[in-house]
């Protein structure tokens, strides 16, 4: 392997041409798309403003963006792909890059990352060169093509080689949102990224090995996969809230998906507003699957057989059918695996029916037009009000929840009569709006709506940070891939709610993909290596059986735990908060969230401007102070560390505690420092 640096009259002033002529070739590319007149083609303002608006997506995606390199990479193939590898048969050489650039004839000049010619760039190796003479990576400095490196993958004899390039990517210093990882995806990341859509795939992986990452890359490339198809069924980005969608939201964008969804897992289910909270007993039995039986028998409850028969009159005559007849027809229905919304309006119609063999078996020939005139008879709508009430979810969740006679009814040999009490609300509420609504009864509701009505099915989901949701959760999001995939990431070490799950396959069941392949991953790129085997001192106490994650980082990172006096606590964390700003890259403060106020007032005091978590981190504004709630998923060059014991005490037991700490201590890309004047919790101490 060889790097190079500038050098007249070399290789890379052939690659900077290459570069520059790439780059005027995109703006022709835009420069069509501008051109566009599209009022000859559109007859209507309706199908202009939808032309239009994709026009200007493309345009939007057609971008050349001065600090994403158009290219990052290239492929010299010994033959032409797909052709025979017969002997003389020339080889052909691709640039890659984030998106897709041809030249005036239509010749390609830069090939997406995606494509399968692509693919040997992340996947071939010296033992499978994939019919890959050289992989050539580039080497950027603020938007310049300033180096090359060379991998010479026939050489089966010289050992493979860590490449500079990728090392120095992984070591970049960190300020801004998450930024995409297509130039560097490692060959393991890339079997998940490009798996698949028929398959749900789970990722567990220890903190910083890229599932975020990989779960962006793989709707990406996806999305380029089947475009057609998931345009029309959508797709969804699914995250523990918004701070950190915020921190990600850049990411798709800027590969040229501008269409993809985010949401958390409360927005997906917010049918009511949120304002109440449950103790965490109510909300892991709220969160309970057997809940969903509880809901069902809820809601099929109103479901009376009749005792009246329907008559139906037309004309002179009257058409009467026995209620041992409608009986039969609700039997029918109740069996049938359908919603119950869906045969609440299959109902009229079956009804109908029997008045229609009777007017047959009468001499009379009445045809379609007459049934649906029997079904929409006063009369039958009238049995059906009485047999199979229509039902409002919120209000049924309602009833449940504030009718202890009503629950108990439908959680006998369900829910214990403890569990019941906990679920009752002190004070019954009197109408949905009024009703103090917790994150856990929006999921419930959810649950009804859909055993009222199916949810809508996206083509694909990926759900981040999937350890913490609850088994109602896991459901909620499953009923949103019912017909199309889902890539779900998470790591069980950091399961900070009462109810976080302690198996994939236990989620996978109730998410309704029971048969998703789990693939775990164990390179870590964020972490440095003593950082990471500090935190890992709490995986026997948090997470029995999960291996520590490695560091692919080289520099061993900086790492201090300052033990000090209790009223030299503040001005500890001030002073290390000074030293991390004093480095490159960003800074986050992590602090129990009883601690943030004070910690706030404090760096007020000082001088020290600070963000809140989600909010863009720049070059003049660094620090950010982190609630070790809201730290998840994050990350940030230089941790400083408030009070670990704080961080435990914050949460309603020591395990949780401990793997609050676990997240607060793996946020850190280039050095972590922690403060503490308490003993040093668990396994630290
Ligand atoms: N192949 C790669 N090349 C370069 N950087 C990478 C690669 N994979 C991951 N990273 C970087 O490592 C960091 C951690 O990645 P990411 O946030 O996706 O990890 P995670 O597994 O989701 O972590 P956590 O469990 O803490 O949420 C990010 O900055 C990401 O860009």
């Amino acid at each position: 392997m060889t790097a190079q640096s500038v050098n007249a009259n070399d290789p890379l002033e052939r690659e900077r041409a290459h570069l520059a002529s790439s780059r005027a070739a995109l703006r022709a590319m835009r420069a069509d798309v501008e051109a566009l007149d599209i009022k000859d083609v559109t007859a209507n303002w309706v199908n202009a403003a939808v032309l239009q608006r994709q026009i200007d997506e493309r345009i939007a995606a057609l971008a050349d963006l001065a600090h994403t390199p158009l290219f990052f990479g290239r492929l010299d193939y010994l033959h032409a792909p797909g052709a025979e590898k017969a002997e003389g048969a020339e080889g052909e050489r691709f640039y890659i890059g984030r998106r897709h650039v041809h030249d005036g004839d239509g010749d390609p000049m830069v090939i997406d990352w995606r494509a399968p010619v692509s693919q040997p760039f992340y996947r071939a190796s010296k033992k499978d060169p994939m019919d890959v003479g050289t992989r050539r990576r580039f080497g950027y400095t603020g938007g310049e093509l300033t180096a090359y490196e060379d991998e010479d993958l026939t050489d089966a004899a010289g050992g493979e080689q860590a490449s500079r390039l990728l090392q120095t990517e992984i070591e970049r210093p960190r300020v801004g949102p998450m930024r995409d990882i297509v130039a560097t995806i490692q060959p393991e990341q890339d079997e998940i990224v490009r798996a698949g859509i028929g398959g749900t795939v789970c990722v567990q992986g220890a903190p910083g090995t890229g599932k975020t990452a990989v779960g962006l890359h793989r709707v990406a490339y996806l999305l380029y996969a089947h475009r057609e198809r998931l345009a029309r069924t959508g797709t969804l980005v699914i995250g523990p809230n918004r701070s950190f969608l915020r921190y990600i939201e850049q990411v798709l964008p800027a590969l040229g998906e501008l269409n993809v969804a985010q949401a958390t897992v409360d927005d997906l289910v917010g049918h009511v507003e949120v304002r109440g909270a449950d103790s965490a007993d109510a909300a892991r039995i709220k969160g309970d699957a057997r809940m969903a039986e509880v809901l069902r028998r809820a809601v099929r409850a109103g479901v009376t057989m009749p005792v009246e028969p329907v008559v139906v009159v037309r004309g002179s005559r009257r058409w009467r059918v026995p209620a041992y007849e409608i009986e039969e027809i609700v039997r029918e229905l109740l069996d049938r695996d359908i919603r119950y919304g869906a045969a609440r309006d299959a109902l009229p119609q079956r009804i109908a029916h029997a008045v229609l063999v009777r007017m047959e078996e009468a001499g009379e020939a009445p045809d379609d037009r007459v049934q649906d005139a029997v079904a929409r008879n006063a009369a039958v709508k009238a049995a059906v009000k009485a047999v199979w009430p229509a039902v409002d979810p919120a209000k049924l969740v309602l009833r449940l929840l504030s009718d202890a006679e009503f629950l108990a009814e439908h959680a006998a040999g369900v829910l214990t009569e403890d569990e019941q009490r906990t679920v009752l609300w002190a004070r019954p509420a009197r109408s949905v709006r009024s009703a103090k609504w917790s994150a856990a009864d929006a999921v419930l509701i959810d649950e009804a709506t859909d055993l009222v009505a199916r949810t809508p099915s996206l083509g694909h989901v990926v759900l981040d940070e999937a350890q913490d949701l609850s088994p109602m959760q896991y459901r909620a999001v499953g009923r949103r891939c019912t017909t199309g995939s889902a890539t779900i990431l998470g790591d069980l070490a950091q399961g900070t709610t009462p109810w976080a799950t302690s198996s994939w396959a236990e989620a996978l069941t109730h998410l309704g993909k029971p048969d998703a392949a789990v693939e775990e991953l164990t390179q870590g790129f964020r972490v440095p290596r003593e950082v990471i085997a500090y935190a890992s001192r709490l995986l026997p106490a948090i997470a029995p059986g999960l291996a520590a994650a490695t560091s692919m980082r080289e520099s061993p990172g900086d790492f201090a735990v300052r033990a000090v006096a209790l009223d030299g606590l503040d001005d500890a964390v001030l002073a290390a908060c000074g030293e991390a700003l004093a480095r490159e890259g960003s800074v986050g403060l992590i602090a129990a969230d009883a601690r943030v106020a004070v910690l706030g007032e404090l760096l007020t005091a000082a001088g020290l401007p600070y963000l809140a978590p989600g909010e863009e981190t720049t070059e003049a504004a660094r620090l950010t102070l982190v609630p070790a709630s809201l730290a998840k998923g994050l990350e940030y060059d230089y941790v400083v560390l408030d009070e670990p014991a704080a961080v435990v005490a914050g949460e309603p037991d020591e395990r949780t505690g401990l793997r609050r700490l676990y997240v607060a201590l793996t946020r850190a890309v280039s050095g972590l420092t922690v403060v503490h004047a308490e003993p040093l919790p668990g396994a630290l101490g």
